[in-house]
């Protein structure tokens, strides 16, 4: 298993991440038991910014806290110089708990409802990312209502086929998120606006998907949107000067992963927006990005206590933990693959391969496939890295399994940043029949 951040072994062969031993923390929280490391989360964080700071351009990093929204997150991103992207109401109310100045928010979603427009706009966020001619006229009629005006980016399609799973592709013309650009709905869209006083056209955004390695995909985004930017100012008397180029960039689960490093891609990203904005002869924009993957995943990894064995002669051996596909569903959804490995023993060679199955009554149940480990025993901590982004956020309770604590390491201190629910938790909102 790589080893992200903080985490090394110890002289005795165990983990340890923040300077904690794992096994001390699985035995304060319980497992299964997300780990965060604080250090890590906070460089990824500086890495997106220090190309810009050292080429004196102005920007925005929006952590995408889809990725992993809890308040104490939050904080982190705040106390970092970042903004953050919010894409429902639970996310708004999150931050606004965390004390995140609203201004520095901004709100994406495909189908933003009345209510969660309201609520964006009650609490001030300082910029909307209008996906859809619906949206256009809701918010303006919200804002009209209130006497507000508000900034707002347009969302844009870009036709980008990013290369990564389909399900995580969004900037292909066949697609649920933003105005299709090929068929000339970003103009319509900007006629839209230009109706309605409240709402103020700053820039254009797009997201090409997720999970991705290079800089291509981007880079026809950014020619694209230049393109639009040029048309529109010239066009239109628009006066723009944001371009958000979304989120995406890739992360390395496991040895076929190949991301480019954050500080890299992000020089990389600002290049190709400097050359596709002087190819059309306008200035450089104020440039937005909306990681949130590559913020937190390696940061995170997903200790458990291995269970029951079945062993299948000739055919397969699988060990459970006490987890699954309810604290990390992204090899059911995604068909995603991980590394782990016995957390106690990080220094014995592997002796078996075994498939990590969870403890959900589903086949597709799994965490790794052929995993080779050293031989796994029933009360092994067994940890699987990588585990930060997209896990608690998509967790569940099926099977009425409580979600998991998550807590944060740093330099021999451990926090919670939420704690493990229990049954009554999961029972709180049931609603009893009479009889
Ligand atoms: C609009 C938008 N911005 C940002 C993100 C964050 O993406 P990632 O976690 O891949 O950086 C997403 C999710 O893919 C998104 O839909
Ligand atoms: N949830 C997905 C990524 C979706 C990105 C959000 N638009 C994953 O785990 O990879």
């Amino acid at each position: 298993m790589e080893l992200y951040g903080t985490s090394r072994i110890l002289e005795n062969g165990e983990l340890a991440i923040g300077e904690i031993p794992v096994s001390k923390l699985a035995k304060t929280y319980g497992t299964p038991l997300y780990v965060y490391d604080e250090l890590f989360i906070r460089e990824q964080m500086r890495a997106y910014q220090r190309p810009f700071q050292h080429a004196h351009l102005p920007y925005r990093i929006a952590y995408a806290c889809k990725a992993f929204c809890t308040i104490g997150i939050c904080q982190i991103a705040k106390s970092e110089g970042m903004w953050l992207d919010v894409v429902s109401e639970g996310e708004l109310y999150t931050a606004l708990q965390a004390g995140f100045n609203p201004n520095h928010i901004c709100m994406n979603g495909n189908n933003k409802s009345e209510r969660e427009l309201r609520y964006a706009v009650h609490a001030g966020v300082g910029l909307i990312i209008v996906d859809n001619f619906y949206e256009i006229e809701l918010l303006a009629a919200i804002l009209r209502e209130q006497r507000r005006s508000l900034d707002i980016l347009l969302r844009v399609a870009p036709g980008v086929e990013a290369h990564t799973h389909e399900f995580i592709s969004t900037g292909q013309q066949d697609s649920k998120f933003g105005f299709d650009l090929k068929s000339g709905q970003i103009e319509m869209a900007v006629r839209r606006v230009k109706e309605h006083e409240e709402l103020h056209l700053v820039g254009l955004h797009s997201h090409i998907g997720s999970q991705i390695f290079d800089v291509e995909g981007f880079r026809l985004a950014a020619h694209r949107l230049a393109e639009q930017y040029a048309f529109l100012t010239s066009n239109y008397q628009l006066e723009l000067s944001v371009l958000n180029l979304g989120g995406g960039l890739g992360v390395r689960y496991t040895e076929e992963d190949t991301p480019t490093p954050i500080e890299r891609l992000t020089a990389e990203l600002i290049h190709v927006t400097q050359d596709a904005f002087s190819s059309f002869g306008i200035p450089f924009p104020l440039l937005m990005l909306e990681p949130g993957r590559s913020i937190v995943a390696q940061a995170g990894t997903t200790l458990y206590e291995v269970g029951s064995r079945k062993e299948i002669p000739s055919v397969r051996t699988y060990v459970a933990v006490d987890g699954g596909m309810t604290d990390n569903p992204r090899l059911a959804l995604y068909g995603a693959k991980y590394e782990a490995a016995i957390a106690t023993r990080m220094h014995e060679k592997p002796t078996e391969k075994v498939s990590i199955a969870g403890k959900c009554c589903e086949s597709g149940d799994m965490l790794v496939w052929d995993a080779q480990l050293p031989e796994a025993k029933a009360g092994d901590l067994l940890a699987i890295s990588c585990t930060g982004a997209y896990n608690y956020s998509m967790a569940s309770n099926y099977n009425r399994i409580p979600r998991p604590a998550a807590v944060l390491v740093k330099e021999g201190f451990a926090r919670l940043l939420v704690a493990r629910e229990s049954v009554e938790d999961m029972c709180r909102l049931d609603c009893i029949l009479d009889e």
